[in-house]
């Protein structure tokens, strides 16, 4: 066993790696599913799948499950080989040590090659099953959250999420092009809304994270600029993102009622960011958080919801909630 301790900003801090037995053995199917980061992927495939329904044209049920599940499995692989390459800081962080790689549960050349195998797969099937351009989209998202963000900028630059968070705005664009063959203002304006949603959302986390990622050396926003710096930073994106989520229903890609919720809850993402801005603790942070998550899940089902009139019904207990909120 080995210990490893690094002194930052005046604290010590250790960490052990597992021994090597426990890295070769007791693998189990939990700890490879976990390599996929799966509760950040639900938002993926969730958002992969509304790009696809929205879309102009007929794709067999089949087929797009095919795409979804493509959507799925590249986006997990980038994940899995995002862990290998960060299970140093992993191991630092305390959000993050419970990971496979971490706890010594995978061993990283197992966790990579994992990675880079479905990684292919997934785009060789969404390549012969549906389309290339699909697939070439889906190799560059997976490409970009890898080299772009994760090799490349995460240590590097406090804008790492800025470019990187390029990577997660594509699922919406993938689905689109699984159906049409190509790229359009609509699926365009489905990027940009993810694009400029990535900031707020995880800076959020990373203000009230920063200790972790101070430990871990990561010049993330906080850590680099201050909270102040940062809660303004949120409230720009935030001013920006509260148009850019009605673009959908000007450009026909969704209705109304989309419109309508789109513009309330565009409202409450600026009202958070400002309760943020004037907050000394955590707890706005925490909840604009939160409802970054719950922002993206009610836009991208409305835009499913107003393609399938039928489906309005079944929407009640989302609008249930944002009326929650909003009250
Ligand atoms: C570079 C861009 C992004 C960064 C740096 C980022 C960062 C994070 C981090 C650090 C977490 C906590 C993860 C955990 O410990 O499980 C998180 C949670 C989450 N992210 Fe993001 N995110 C980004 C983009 C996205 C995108 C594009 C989506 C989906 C469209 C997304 C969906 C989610 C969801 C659903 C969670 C909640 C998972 C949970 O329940 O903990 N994120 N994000
Ligand atoms: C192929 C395809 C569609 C890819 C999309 C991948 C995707 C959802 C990228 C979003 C970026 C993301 C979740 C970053 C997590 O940050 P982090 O890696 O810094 O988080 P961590 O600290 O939790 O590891």
């Amino acid at each position: 066993m080995s210990d490893a301790s690094l002194s930052l900003a005046g604290a010590e801090v250790s960490f052990t790696e597992a021994p090597a037995a426990a890295r070769r053995s007791g693998a189990r199917v939990s700890d490879y599913f976990a390599l996929l980061k799966p509760r950040v992927m639900s938002l993926v495939v969730f958002s992969g799948f509304a790009g696809l329904y929205a879309a102009p044209g007929d794709i067999h049920p089949f087929l797009a499950a095919v795409a979804v599940l493509c959507i799925a499995v590249g986006a997990g692989a980038a994940g899995a080989i995002n862990m290998w390459y960060e299970r140093d800081i992993d191991a630092v962080m305390e959000r993050t040590r419970g990971r496979p790689l971490p706890r010594g549960r995978i061993a990283p050349q197992e966790a990579l090659a994992f990675g880079v195998i479905l990684s292919l797969l997934s785009v060789m099937l969404m390549g012969i099953a549906i389309n290339w351009a699909a697939a070439a989209l889906l190799g560059l998202a997976n490409a970009f959250y890898v080299f772009v963000y994760t090799i490349w900028l995460k240590r590097r630059t406090p804008q790492n999420i800025v470019i990187g968070g390029a990577a997660g705005a594509f699922p919406p664009m993938i689905g689109w092009a699984a159906v049409t063959g190509g790229v359009e203002l609509q699926s365009i304006a489905l990027f940009a809304l993810i694009f400029i949603w990535t900031p707020p959302h995880f800076w959020a986390l990373a203000l009230y994270r920063r200790i972790d990622y101070t430990k871990a050396r990561v010049p993330m926003l906080p850590v680099v600029a201050g909270a102040a710096a940062t809660k303004r930073q949120i409230l720009l994106y935030s001013l920006v993102l509260a148009p850019l989520g009605l673009v959908p229903a000007f450009l026909g890609t969704a209705g109304v009622v989309y419109g309508l919720v789109a513009a309330v809850m565009g409202l409450c993402f600026v009202l958070l960011a400002l309760r943020v801005q004037r907050e000394e603790g955590d707890k706005a942070a925490k909840q604009l958080f939160g409802f970054s998550i719950l922002y993206l899940f009610v836009l991208f089902g409305l835009i499913i919801v107003d393609r399938a009139p039928g489906l309005l019904t079944e929407a009640a207990p989302v609008l249930a909630a944002v009326s929650w909120i909003v009250g």
